[in-house]
Protein backbone atom coordinates (compact mmCIF):
# COMPACT_ATOMS: atom_id res chain seq x y z
CA UNK A 1 0.00 0.00 0.00
CA UNK A 2 1.36 3.32 -1.22
CA UNK A 3 1.77 5.95 1.21
CA UNK A 4 0.46 8.48 -0.91
CA UNK A 5 -2.31 6.80 -1.69
CA UNK A 6 -4.45 6.08 1.35
CA UNK A 7 -4.78 8.70 3.71
CA UNK A 8 -7.10 8.42 7.31
CA UNK A 9 -7.71 11.51 6.34
CA UNK A 10 -10.24 13.26 9.30
CA UNK A 11 -9.43 17.14 9.01
CA UNK A 12 -12.15 19.30 9.57
CA UNK A 13 -11.24 22.39 6.64
CA UNK A 14 -9.89 22.10 3.02
CA UNK A 15 -6.92 23.19 4.37
CA UNK A 16 -4.07 20.11 4.28
CA UNK A 17 -3.31 18.93 8.09
CA UNK A 18 -0.39 20.89 9.89
CA UNK A 19 2.81 18.93 10.76
CA UNK A 20 2.84 16.95 14.00
CA UNK A 21 6.07 15.52 15.33
CA UNK A 22 5.92 12.27 15.96
CA UNK A 23 8.54 9.99 18.18
CA UNK A 24 8.94 6.80 15.52
CA UNK A 25 11.53 5.45 17.69
CA UNK A 26 10.16 2.05 17.90
CA UNK A 27 8.92 1.76 14.23
CA UNK A 28 11.41 0.03 11.25
CA UNK A 29 13.35 2.09 10.21
CA UNK A 30 13.07 4.12 5.95
CA UNK A 31 13.60 2.38 3.25
CA UNK A 32 15.88 3.10 0.87
CA UNK A 33 16.21 3.67 -2.51
CA UNK A 34 17.06 0.20 -3.75
CA UNK A 35 14.08 -1.03 -1.65
CA UNK A 36 11.42 1.77 -2.76
CA UNK A 37 11.66 0.50 -6.30
CA UNK A 38 10.84 -2.36 -5.20
CA UNK A 39 7.49 -0.95 -3.77
CA UNK A 40 6.96 1.02 -6.83
CA UNK A 41 7.20 -1.93 -8.46
CA UNK A 42 3.80 -3.22 -7.36
CA UNK A 43 2.39 -0.07 -9.45
CA UNK A 44 0.23 -0.65 -11.94
CA UNK A 45 -2.37 -2.40 -9.57
CA UNK A 46 -3.31 -5.78 -11.49
CA UNK A 47 -6.65 -4.87 -13.40
CA UNK A 48 -8.89 -6.73 -10.57
CA UNK A 49 -7.76 -4.06 -8.31
CA UNK A 50 -7.94 -0.96 -10.34
CA UNK A 51 -11.45 1.06 -8.97
CA UNK A 52 -12.17 4.76 -9.14
CA UNK A 53 -10.62 5.22 -5.28
CA UNK A 54 -7.58 3.25 -6.34
CA UNK A 55 -6.11 3.72 -10.00
CA UNK A 56 -3.62 1.84 -11.48
CA UNK A 57 -0.83 4.14 -10.39
CA UNK A 58 -1.60 6.16 -6.46
CA UNK A 59 -4.13 9.24 -7.12
CA UNK A 60 -3.61 12.59 -6.52
CA UNK A 61 -5.51 13.96 -3.42
CA UNK A 62 -6.45 17.37 -2.31
CA UNK A 63 -4.27 16.53 0.76
CA UNK A 64 -0.89 16.00 -1.34
CA UNK A 65 0.75 19.60 -0.76
CA UNK A 66 2.68 19.05 -3.53
CA UNK A 67 0.15 18.55 -6.12
CA UNK A 68 -1.69 21.21 -7.92
CA UNK A 69 -4.83 19.00 -6.50
CA UNK A 70 -4.03 20.76 -3.11
CA UNK A 71 -4.28 24.66 -4.55
CA UNK A 72 -7.13 23.21 -6.44
CA UNK A 73 -9.29 21.74 -3.97
CA UNK A 74 -8.43 24.49 -0.80
CA UNK A 75 -8.10 27.69 -3.35
CA UNK A 76 -8.95 27.58 -6.82
CA UNK A 77 -12.50 25.81 -6.23
CA UNK A 78 -13.93 28.01 -3.29
CA UNK A 79 -12.65 31.17 -5.42
CA UNK A 80 -14.71 29.98 -8.44
CA UNK A 81 -17.29 28.80 -5.90
CA UNK A 82 -17.51 32.61 -4.93
CA UNK A 83 -17.39 34.40 -8.35
CA UNK A 84 -20.04 31.99 -9.30
CA UNK A 85 -22.25 33.31 -6.67
CA UNK A 86 -21.43 36.81 -7.65
CA UNK A 87 -22.83 36.00 -11.08
CA UNK A 88 -26.01 35.02 -9.44
CA UNK A 89 -26.48 38.18 -7.54
CA UNK A 90 -25.98 40.01 -10.74
CA UNK A 91 -28.77 38.25 -12.86
CA UNK A 92 -30.92 38.82 -9.44
CA UNK A 93 -30.10 42.64 -9.36
CA UNK A 94 -32.00 42.36 -13.07
CA UNK A 95 -35.22 40.41 -12.38
CA UNK A 96 -38.06 41.99 -12.20
CA UNK A 97 -40.54 38.96 -11.25
CA UNK A 98 -40.91 38.13 -7.82
CA UNK A 99 -41.52 34.36 -7.87
CA UNK A 100 -38.25 33.69 -10.43
CA UNK A 101 -36.00 35.68 -7.64
CA UNK A 102 -37.44 34.10 -4.52
CA UNK A 103 -36.72 30.67 -6.73
CA UNK A 104 -33.29 32.26 -7.80
CA UNK A 105 -32.64 33.23 -3.61
CA UNK A 106 -33.10 29.33 -2.61
CA UNK A 107 -30.35 28.25 -5.01
CA UNK A 108 -28.00 31.06 -3.69
CA UNK A 109 -28.81 29.27 -0.54
CA UNK A 110 -28.11 26.10 -1.92
CA UNK A 111 -24.71 27.66 -3.25
CA UNK A 112 -23.46 28.59 0.13
CA UNK A 113 -24.28 24.99 1.17
CA UNK A 114 -21.88 24.27 -1.37
CA UNK A 115 -19.37 26.29 -0.12
CA UNK A 116 -19.49 25.27 3.57
CA UNK A 117 -19.53 21.83 2.42
CA UNK A 118 -16.38 22.61 0.72
CA UNK A 119 -14.67 24.86 2.78
CA UNK A 120 -15.48 22.51 5.89
CA UNK A 121 -14.47 19.45 4.16
CA UNK A 122 -17.30 17.59 4.78
CA UNK A 123 -18.03 14.29 3.54
CA UNK A 124 -19.68 13.71 -0.19
CA UNK A 125 -22.68 12.81 0.30
CA UNK A 126 -25.34 11.17 -2.59
CA UNK A 127 -26.47 14.01 -4.80
CA UNK A 128 -30.12 14.85 -4.47
CA UNK A 129 -32.30 13.32 -7.15
CA UNK A 130 -33.29 16.64 -9.46
CA UNK A 131 -34.76 13.49 -12.10
CA UNK A 132 -31.67 13.65 -14.18
CA UNK A 133 -30.51 11.11 -16.08
CA UNK A 134 -26.82 10.83 -14.61
CA UNK A 135 -28.28 10.42 -10.93
CA UNK A 136 -27.93 6.50 -10.81
CA UNK A 137 -24.28 7.11 -12.03
CA UNK A 138 -23.55 9.05 -10.01
CA UNK A 139 -24.93 7.90 -6.82
CA UNK A 140 -23.30 4.01 -7.54
CA UNK A 141 -19.87 5.68 -7.77
CA UNK A 142 -20.56 7.62 -5.09
CA UNK A 143 -22.00 4.90 -2.44
CA UNK A 144 -19.41 1.62 -3.92
CA UNK A 145 -16.32 3.72 -4.08
CA UNK A 146 -16.66 6.88 -1.96
CA UNK A 147 -18.24 5.98 1.11
CA UNK A 148 -17.20 8.35 4.11
CA UNK A 149 -14.61 10.05 1.87
CA UNK A 150 -14.66 13.90 2.22
CA UNK A 151 -13.44 16.48 -0.60
CA UNK A 152 -9.47 16.08 0.38
CA UNK A 153 -9.25 12.57 0.93
CA UNK A 154 -10.89 11.33 -2.07
CA UNK A 155 -8.94 11.54 -5.40
CA UNK A 156 -9.05 14.55 -7.39
CA UNK A 157 -10.65 14.04 -9.79
CA UNK A 158 -13.40 12.58 -8.60
CA UNK A 159 -13.91 15.28 -6.00
CA UNK A 160 -13.67 17.96 -7.93
CA UNK A 161 -16.26 16.53 -10.55
CA UNK A 162 -18.39 16.26 -7.58
CA UNK A 163 -18.10 19.83 -6.46
CA UNK A 164 -19.29 20.61 -10.70
CA UNK A 165 -22.24 18.56 -10.19
CA UNK A 166 -23.43 19.73 -6.65
CA UNK A 167 -23.16 22.92 -8.59
CA UNK A 168 -25.81 21.44 -10.99
CA UNK A 169 -28.07 20.41 -8.06
CA UNK A 170 -28.23 24.09 -6.69
CA UNK A 171 -29.99 25.17 -9.91
CA UNK A 172 -31.92 22.02 -11.27
CA UNK A 173 -33.76 21.55 -8.08
CA UNK A 174 -35.52 25.28 -8.94
CA UNK A 175 -38.13 25.70 -11.03
CA UNK A 176 -37.13 28.53 -13.21
CA UNK A 177 -33.24 28.20 -12.86
CA UNK A 178 -32.21 24.54 -14.06
CA UNK A 179 -30.57 25.81 -16.88
CA UNK A 180 -28.81 28.54 -15.43
CA UNK A 181 -24.98 28.81 -16.10
CA UNK A 182 -22.93 30.62 -13.93
CA UNK A 183 -19.87 30.28 -16.08
CA UNK A 184 -21.59 31.61 -19.41
CA UNK A 185 -20.29 35.82 -18.95
CA UNK A 186 -16.95 34.14 -18.77
CA UNK A 187 -17.19 31.75 -21.58
CA UNK A 188 -18.31 34.45 -24.07
CA UNK A 189 -15.52 37.27 -23.00
CA UNK A 190 -12.93 34.72 -23.82
CA UNK A 191 -13.60 34.31 -27.40
CA UNK A 192 -14.37 38.50 -27.50
CA UNK A 193 -11.10 39.26 -26.66
CA UNK A 194 -9.32 36.90 -28.82
CA UNK A 195 -9.87 39.16 -31.79
CA UNK A 196 -6.45 39.68 -33.66
CA UNK A 197 -6.29 35.48 -32.96
CA UNK A 198 -10.01 35.23 -34.51
CA UNK A 199 -9.46 37.22 -37.67
CA UNK A 200 -6.08 35.92 -38.86
CA UNK A 201 -7.63 32.18 -38.92
CA UNK A 202 -11.02 33.32 -40.50
CA UNK A 203 -9.37 35.56 -43.11
CA UNK A 204 -7.22 32.30 -44.15
CA UNK A 205 -9.48 29.86 -43.96
CA UNK A 206 -13.41 31.55 -44.80
CA UNK A 207 -12.44 30.91 -48.79
CA UNK A 208 -11.01 27.37 -49.11
CA UNK A 209 -8.24 28.01 -51.33
CA UNK A 210 -7.90 25.47 -53.65
CA UNK A 211 -3.77 25.21 -52.97
CA UNK A 212 -3.60 21.59 -54.16
CA UNK A 213 -5.11 21.79 -57.42
CA UNK A 214 -1.70 21.82 -59.57
CA UNK A 215 -0.05 19.17 -57.81
CA UNK A 216 0.39 15.97 -58.52
CA UNK A 217 -0.76 13.13 -56.56
CA UNK A 218 2.76 12.59 -54.08
CA UNK A 219 3.06 16.44 -53.85
CA UNK A 220 -0.24 16.82 -52.98
CA UNK A 221 -0.21 14.13 -50.04
CA UNK A 222 3.00 15.71 -48.74
CA UNK A 223 1.39 19.40 -48.83
CA UNK A 224 -1.68 18.08 -46.94
CA UNK A 225 0.44 16.40 -44.32
CA UNK A 226 2.39 19.32 -43.66
CA UNK A 227 -0.78 21.69 -43.49
CA UNK A 228 -2.54 18.81 -41.21
CA UNK A 229 0.93 19.29 -39.31
CA UNK A 230 0.51 22.99 -38.76
CA UNK A 231 -3.07 23.21 -38.51
CA UNK A 232 -3.15 20.29 -35.03
CA UNK A 233 -0.68 22.42 -33.58
CA UNK A 234 -3.06 25.40 -33.90
CA UNK A 235 -5.78 23.43 -32.45
CA UNK A 236 -3.33 21.88 -29.64
CA UNK A 237 -2.51 25.73 -28.58
CA UNK A 238 -5.84 26.84 -28.55
CA UNK A 239 -6.42 25.06 -25.29
CA UNK A 240 -3.44 26.88 -23.68
CA UNK A 241 -5.25 29.97 -21.71
CA UNK A 242 -1.84 32.06 -22.94
CA UNK A 243 -3.05 32.50 -26.54
CA UNK A 244 -0.10 34.58 -27.38
CA UNK A 245 1.21 32.26 -29.54
CA UNK A 246 -1.27 32.63 -31.82
CA UNK A 247 -1.80 36.17 -31.36
CA UNK A 248 1.88 37.37 -31.85
CA UNK A 249 2.11 36.14 -35.18
CA UNK A 250 3.35 38.48 -37.62
CA UNK A 251 2.77 38.48 -41.58
CA UNK A 252 5.71 36.32 -41.63
CA UNK A 253 4.11 33.46 -39.39
CA UNK A 254 0.46 33.72 -41.24
CA UNK A 255 2.83 32.82 -44.37
CA UNK A 256 4.74 29.78 -42.58
CA UNK A 257 1.40 28.50 -41.51
CA UNK A 258 1.31 26.85 -44.55
CA UNK A 259 4.32 26.75 -45.56
CA UNK A 260 6.69 23.58 -45.97
CA UNK A 261 10.19 24.99 -43.49
CA UNK A 262 11.33 22.29 -41.85
CA UNK A 263 13.27 24.98 -39.42
CA UNK A 264 9.54 26.69 -38.35
CA UNK A 265 7.75 23.31 -37.47
CA UNK A 266 11.15 22.28 -35.38
CA UNK A 267 10.80 26.01 -33.24
CA UNK A 268 6.70 25.46 -32.91
CA UNK A 269 7.32 21.90 -31.85
CA UNK A 270 9.89 21.90 -29.26
CA UNK A 271 7.62 22.49 -26.57
CA UNK A 272 5.86 19.17 -27.40
CA UNK A 273 7.23 16.94 -25.34
CA UNK A 274 5.29 13.42 -26.32
CA UNK A 275 5.17 13.93 -29.88
CA UNK A 276 3.44 11.98 -32.28
CA UNK A 277 2.14 14.19 -34.69
CA UNK A 278 3.80 13.12 -37.42
CA UNK A 279 2.34 9.40 -37.05
CA UNK A 280 -1.02 11.02 -36.82
CA UNK A 281 -0.39 13.52 -40.00
CA UNK A 282 0.49 9.88 -41.62
CA UNK A 283 -2.76 8.07 -40.64
CA UNK A 284 -5.41 10.75 -40.96
CA UNK A 285 -4.32 11.96 -44.43
CA UNK A 286 -5.02 8.29 -45.50
CA UNK A 287 -8.51 8.72 -45.06
CA UNK A 288 -10.85 9.66 -47.25
CA UNK A 289 -14.32 10.95 -46.45
CA UNK A 290 -14.13 9.03 -42.66
CA UNK A 291 -15.68 10.03 -39.67
CA UNK A 292 -13.65 11.94 -36.89
CA UNK A 293 -15.09 12.82 -33.32
CA UNK A 294 -13.98 15.67 -30.99
CA UNK A 295 -14.12 15.28 -27.70
CA UNK A 296 -14.11 18.93 -26.85
CA UNK A 297 -12.77 20.79 -24.04
CA UNK A 298 -13.25 24.97 -24.04
CA UNK A 299 -15.40 27.08 -25.54
CA UNK A 300 -14.80 30.42 -26.92
CA UNK A 301 -11.54 30.47 -28.64
CA UNK A 302 -10.79 27.31 -28.08
CA UNK A 303 -13.82 26.23 -29.25
CA UNK A 304 -13.35 28.08 -32.61
CA UNK A 305 -9.85 27.00 -32.83
CA UNK A 306 -11.56 23.03 -32.90
CA UNK A 307 -14.08 24.25 -35.70
CA UNK A 308 -11.38 26.32 -38.04
CA UNK A 309 -9.31 22.74 -38.05
CA UNK A 310 -12.83 20.68 -38.37
CA UNK A 311 -13.73 22.74 -41.24
CA UNK A 312 -10.69 21.86 -42.80
CA UNK A 313 -11.30 18.26 -42.20
CA UNK A 314 -14.20 18.72 -44.39
CA UNK A 315 -12.58 20.83 -47.02
CA UNK A 316 -9.77 18.60 -47.63
CA UNK A 317 -12.42 15.62 -48.49
CA UNK A 318 -10.61 13.99 -44.87
CA UNK A 319 -13.93 13.60 -43.51
CA UNK A 320 -17.40 13.61 -44.27
CA UNK A 321 -18.41 13.65 -41.12
CA UNK A 322 -17.32 15.41 -37.73
CA UNK A 323 -18.91 14.56 -34.69
CA UNK A 324 -18.17 16.88 -31.48
CA UNK A 325 -18.60 15.79 -27.86
CA UNK A 326 -20.38 18.70 -25.27
CA UNK A 327 -21.11 18.86 -21.72
CA UNK A 328 -24.58 18.55 -20.72
CA UNK A 329 -24.55 20.84 -17.97
CA UNK A 330 -22.23 23.52 -17.25
CA UNK A 331 -18.30 21.66 -16.11
CA UNK A 332 -15.20 22.54 -15.26
CA UNK A 333 -15.72 26.20 -15.65
CA UNK A 334 -15.29 26.78 -19.57
CA UNK A 335 -16.31 23.41 -21.10
CA UNK A 336 -19.01 23.70 -24.34
CA UNK A 337 -22.75 23.12 -23.40
CA UNK A 338 -24.67 23.32 -26.72
CA UNK A 339 -25.73 27.21 -25.61
CA UNK A 340 -21.67 27.84 -25.95
CA UNK A 341 -21.85 26.17 -29.50
CA UNK A 342 -25.08 27.96 -30.38
CA UNK A 343 -23.95 31.20 -29.41
CA UNK A 344 -20.20 30.72 -30.88
CA UNK A 345 -21.77 29.82 -34.21
CA UNK A 346 -24.61 32.62 -34.30
CA UNK A 347 -21.91 35.23 -32.90
CA UNK A 348 -19.90 34.74 -36.04
CA UNK A 349 -22.76 35.23 -37.92
CA UNK A 350 -24.98 37.86 -36.27
CA UNK A 351 -22.48 39.02 -33.50
CA UNK A 352 -21.33 42.59 -33.18
CA UNK A 353 -18.56 41.25 -30.59
CA UNK A 354 -15.21 43.15 -32.25
CA UNK A 355 -16.45 47.11 -32.81
CA UNK A 356 -12.69 47.46 -34.39
CA UNK A 357 -12.84 44.75 -36.98
CA UNK A 358 -13.03 46.00 -40.88
CA UNK A 359 -15.23 44.78 -42.98
CA UNK A 360 -13.39 42.56 -44.53
CA UNK A 361 -12.61 40.60 -40.94
CA UNK A 362 -16.21 40.80 -39.93
CA UNK A 363 -17.20 39.34 -43.69
CA UNK A 364 -14.62 36.66 -43.08
CA UNK A 365 -15.65 35.60 -39.76
CA UNK A 366 -19.34 35.63 -41.31
CA UNK A 367 -18.30 33.13 -44.31
CA UNK A 368 -17.06 30.98 -41.84
CA UNK A 369 -20.37 30.96 -39.55
CA UNK A 370 -22.86 30.49 -42.41
CA UNK A 371 -20.73 27.38 -43.30
CA UNK A 372 -20.66 26.05 -40.68
CA UNK A 373 -24.38 25.98 -39.75
CA UNK A 374 -24.42 24.75 -43.25
CA UNK A 375 -22.91 21.50 -42.13
CA UNK A 376 -25.06 21.22 -39.16
CA UNK A 377 -27.90 21.76 -41.37
CA UNK A 378 -26.57 18.38 -43.61
CA UNK A 379 -25.68 16.64 -41.03
CA UNK A 380 -21.88 16.83 -41.57
CA UNK A 381 -21.45 18.39 -38.29
CA UNK A 382 -23.26 17.35 -35.53
CA UNK A 383 -23.24 18.21 -31.55
CA UNK A 384 -24.08 15.90 -29.03
CA UNK A 385 -23.92 15.70 -25.42
CA UNK A 386 -23.43 12.51 -23.76
CA UNK A 387 -24.32 12.49 -19.93
CA UNK A 388 -21.22 10.34 -19.02
CA UNK A 389 -18.94 13.03 -19.70
CA UNK A 390 -20.23 14.44 -17.13
CA UNK A 391 -19.78 11.85 -14.59
CA UNK A 392 -17.05 11.70 -11.87
CA UNK A 393 -15.86 8.35 -13.86
CA UNK A 394 -12.55 8.25 -15.49
CA UNK A 395 -12.44 7.24 -19.53
CA UNK A 396 -11.47 3.93 -18.21
CA UNK A 397 -14.90 3.03 -17.34
CA UNK A 398 -16.19 4.07 -20.46
CA UNK A 399 -15.95 0.90 -22.24
CA UNK A 400 -17.95 -0.40 -18.71
CA UNK A 401 -20.16 1.91 -17.46
CA UNK A 402 -21.34 3.46 -20.90
CA UNK A 403 -20.49 0.88 -23.14
CA UNK A 404 -23.60 2.63 -25.88
CA UNK A 405 -20.88 5.75 -25.97
CA UNK A 406 -17.62 3.10 -26.41
CA UNK A 407 -19.93 1.61 -29.25
CA UNK A 408 -20.51 4.92 -30.91
CA UNK A 409 -16.88 5.36 -30.85
CA UNK A 410 -15.80 2.85 -32.08
CA UNK A 411 -17.54 3.59 -35.47
CA UNK A 412 -15.05 6.92 -35.29
CA UNK A 413 -11.88 6.94 -37.64
CA UNK A 414 -10.12 8.82 -34.51
CA UNK A 415 -11.17 10.43 -31.21
CA UNK A 416 -9.66 13.67 -30.63
CA UNK A 417 -9.62 14.43 -27.19
CA UNK A 418 -8.73 18.37 -26.42
CA UNK A 419 -7.19 19.66 -23.20
CA UNK A 420 -5.81 18.67 -19.60
CA UNK A 421 -9.13 17.45 -17.95
CA UNK A 422 -9.77 15.33 -20.57
CA UNK A 423 -6.16 14.12 -20.39
CA UNK A 424 -6.61 13.12 -17.03
CA UNK A 425 -9.71 11.54 -17.50
CA UNK A 426 -7.74 9.57 -20.02
CA UNK A 427 -4.85 8.63 -17.94
CA UNK A 428 -6.81 7.90 -14.54
CA UNK A 429 -5.08 11.15 -13.31
CA UNK A 430 -2.54 9.14 -10.99
CA UNK A 431 1.28 9.06 -10.73
CA UNK A 432 2.11 6.84 -13.74
CA UNK A 433 5.62 7.00 -14.65
CA UNK A 434 6.16 10.11 -17.00
CA UNK A 435 7.55 7.30 -19.71
CA UNK A 436 4.95 5.53 -19.39
CA UNK A 437 3.62 4.66 -22.93
CA UNK A 438 0.35 6.28 -24.02
CA UNK A 439 -1.66 3.09 -24.70
CA UNK A 440 -1.17 1.60 -21.41
CA UNK A 441 -1.89 5.04 -19.63
CA UNK A 442 -5.18 5.04 -20.95
CA UNK A 443 -6.11 1.13 -20.46
CA UNK A 444 -9.21 -0.17 -21.87
CA UNK A 445 -9.94 2.84 -23.97
CA UNK A 446 -6.46 1.24 -25.87
CA UNK A 447 -6.94 -2.24 -25.56
CA UNK A 448 -10.34 -3.31 -25.56
CA UNK A 449 -11.99 -4.97 -29.12
CA UNK A 450 -13.05 -2.00 -31.08
CA UNK A 451 -11.17 0.52 -29.32
CA UNK A 452 -10.90 3.48 -31.91
CA UNK A 453 -7.62 5.30 -32.60
CA UNK A 454 -7.50 7.73 -29.99
CA UNK A 455 -5.68 11.33 -29.88
CA UNK A 456 -5.04 13.63 -27.08
CA UNK A 457 -4.00 17.27 -28.04
CA UNK A 458 -3.20 18.69 -24.32
CA UNK A 459 -1.47 21.77 -23.38
CA UNK A 460 0.00 20.57 -19.74
CA UNK A 461 -1.64 22.09 -17.13
CA UNK A 462 -1.62 19.59 -14.07
CA UNK A 463 0.44 17.04 -12.34
CA UNK A 464 -0.19 13.84 -14.44
CA UNK A 465 2.00 13.54 -17.20
CA UNK A 466 2.59 10.36 -19.59
CA UNK A 467 4.33 9.40 -23.06
CA UNK A 468 7.87 11.90 -22.75
CA UNK A 469 11.04 10.23 -23.25
CA UNK A 470 12.80 9.40 -19.77
CA UNK A 471 14.75 11.78 -18.34
CA UNK A 472 13.44 14.78 -20.28
CA UNK A 473 10.76 15.30 -17.16
CA UNK A 474 12.66 14.78 -14.48
CA UNK A 475 15.05 17.23 -16.01
CA UNK A 476 12.58 19.95 -16.34
CA UNK A 477 11.32 18.93 -12.62
CA UNK A 478 15.08 19.87 -11.33
CA UNK A 479 14.96 22.91 -13.73
CA UNK A 480 11.79 24.47 -14.44
CA UNK A 481 9.85 24.14 -10.87
CA UNK A 482 6.14 24.70 -12.49
CA UNK A 483 6.43 22.99 -15.17
CA UNK A 484 3.25 20.89 -15.31
CA UNK A 485 1.14 23.69 -14.57
CA UNK A 486 2.37 26.54 -17.11
CA UNK A 487 0.72 25.63 -20.14
CA UNK A 488 4.03 26.06 -21.69
CA UNK A 489 4.25 22.38 -22.31
CA UNK A 490 2.28 20.07 -24.27
CA UNK A 491 1.63 16.36 -25.57
CA UNK A 492 0.17 14.99 -29.28
CA UNK A 493 -0.56 11.79 -28.22
CA UNK A 494 -1.70 8.85 -30.51
CA UNK A 495 -2.87 5.55 -29.42
CA UNK A 496 -3.64 2.74 -32.50
CA UNK A 497 -6.86 1.00 -30.85
CA UNK A 498 -8.10 -2.25 -32.09
CA UNK A 499 -10.31 -0.61 -34.88
CA UNK A 500 -12.69 -3.13 -37.23
CA UNK A 501 -12.94 -5.30 -34.28
CA UNK A 502 -16.76 -5.78 -33.11
CA UNK A 503 -16.99 -4.49 -28.85
CA UNK A 504 -17.36 -6.82 -26.43
CA UNK A 505 -19.24 -6.52 -23.76
CA UNK A 506 -19.51 -8.84 -20.62
O1 LIG B 1 -9.13 21.19 -19.25
P1 LIG B 1 -8.36 22.45 -19.50
O2 LIG B 1 -9.28 23.59 -19.81
O3 LIG B 1 -7.28 22.29 -20.50
O4 LIG B 1 -7.59 22.84 -18.15
C1 LIG B 1 -8.30 23.16 -17.04
C2 LIG B 1 -7.54 23.25 -15.78
O5 LIG B 1 -6.89 24.47 -15.65
O6 LIG B 1 -8.49 23.09 -14.83
C3 LIG B 1 -8.62 21.71 -14.58
C4 LIG B 1 -9.34 21.44 -13.34
O7 LIG B 1 -8.93 22.19 -12.25
C5 LIG B 1 -7.24 21.18 -14.65
O8 LIG B 1 -7.23 19.90 -15.16
C6 LIG B 1 -6.56 22.10 -15.58
O9 LIG B 1 -5.43 22.52 -14.96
Amino acid sequence: MSGTDNHPNKQASAKAPSKTVLNLGNLPPKMKASELKTAAASYPRTPSRVNPNQPPWPAYRGYHEYSFAHATMGVRLPTILGKAIDDVWKTLNQETEEERIVDLINCIHRLEDLMGDLQGNSKLRPIVDDGAGDIALWNKEIAKFFRGKDFMNAPWLFAEAYKYRRLRECFSLSKYWVDYDVFFRQKCDTFSRSNQAVFELSQRFSQPHDLLASLGPEEKKEKLKLVFHELTQVCLWGNSTDLSLLIDMTEEDIRKLQSTGGDHLAATEKNILGNDLRALADYVTDIKGGRIDFVLDNAGFELYCDLVYADWLIQSGICSEVIFHGKKIPWFVSDVTKFDWNWLLNSCVYGQLFPDASDAEIDSLRTLGNRWKQYEKEGKWKYEAHPFWCTGYTFWDLHSEAPDLFQHLSDSDLVIFKGDLNHRKLTYDCHAPMDTKFPMAIGPLASEAGAPPVCSLRTIKSDVVVGIPSGVGEKLDEEEPGWKISGKYAVVLLSPGRPGEAPQFA
